[in-house]
């Protein structure tokens, strides 16, 4: 008699996965205050692309600014590029159009005007640590005006835990 075993229920969710990318792509960052981390989806649940805060290229994050305060061309906040825009730039496959962008924290106006012209149409974000600067209410005025849906992603509580 054949024995039926069923499948695993514990697997983790679309979310989970794709934010979970997009968490460990931010480990990769160097900025000693806020590890950011994305990760492009297309609307069938295909990897796109991925990207995390840090210095361009050629530009040696042991030699540009990671201060937060002083003057500003010795801050990092004119050279660093933020991680969703490094997903956008990093994928090398053509149009964007309709895909979904996961990223642990809430884009910047700037980033928002890449994540429009680039034709993604869902944003799910974790944190929104900046929701009352007026960067981030910028960027949801014109993800608003644009059509671009944002929500924010439903913690599990799941402690994924990976040894490597
Ligand atoms: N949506 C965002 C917002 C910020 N970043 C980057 C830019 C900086 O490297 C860092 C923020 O630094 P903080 O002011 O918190 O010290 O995060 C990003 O990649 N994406
Ligand atoms: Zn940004």
């Amino acid at each position: 008699m054949a024995v039926h075993i069923q499948k695993r229920q514990d697997y983790i969710s679309w979310d989970e996965y794709f934010m979970g990318v997009a968490m460990l792509s931010g480990m990769r960052s160097k900025d000693p205050n806020s590890q950011v981390g994305a990760c492009i989806v297309s609307e069938d649940n295909k990897i796109l692309s991925m990207g995390y805060n840090g210095f361009p290229k050629g530009c040696s994050d042991d030699e540009f600014p990671w201060a937060r305060e002083g003057e500003p061309l010795d801050t990092k906040y004119l050279y660093v590029t933020h991680s969703e825009l490094n997903a956008i730039l990093n994928y090398r496959g053509g149009s964007l159009e309709g895909a979904k962008l996961y990223v642990s924290l809430f884009p910047c106006n700037e980033c928002a005007k890449a994540i429009i012209q680039a034709g993604i149409k869902t944003v799910i974000y974790d944190c929104d640590k900046y929701e009352h600067t007026p960067s981030v209410i910028a960027s949801k005025r014109m993800m608003d005006a644009a059509g671009v849906r944002y929500y924010k992603y439903k913690r599990s509580g799941r402690k994924i835990d990976i040894t490597v």
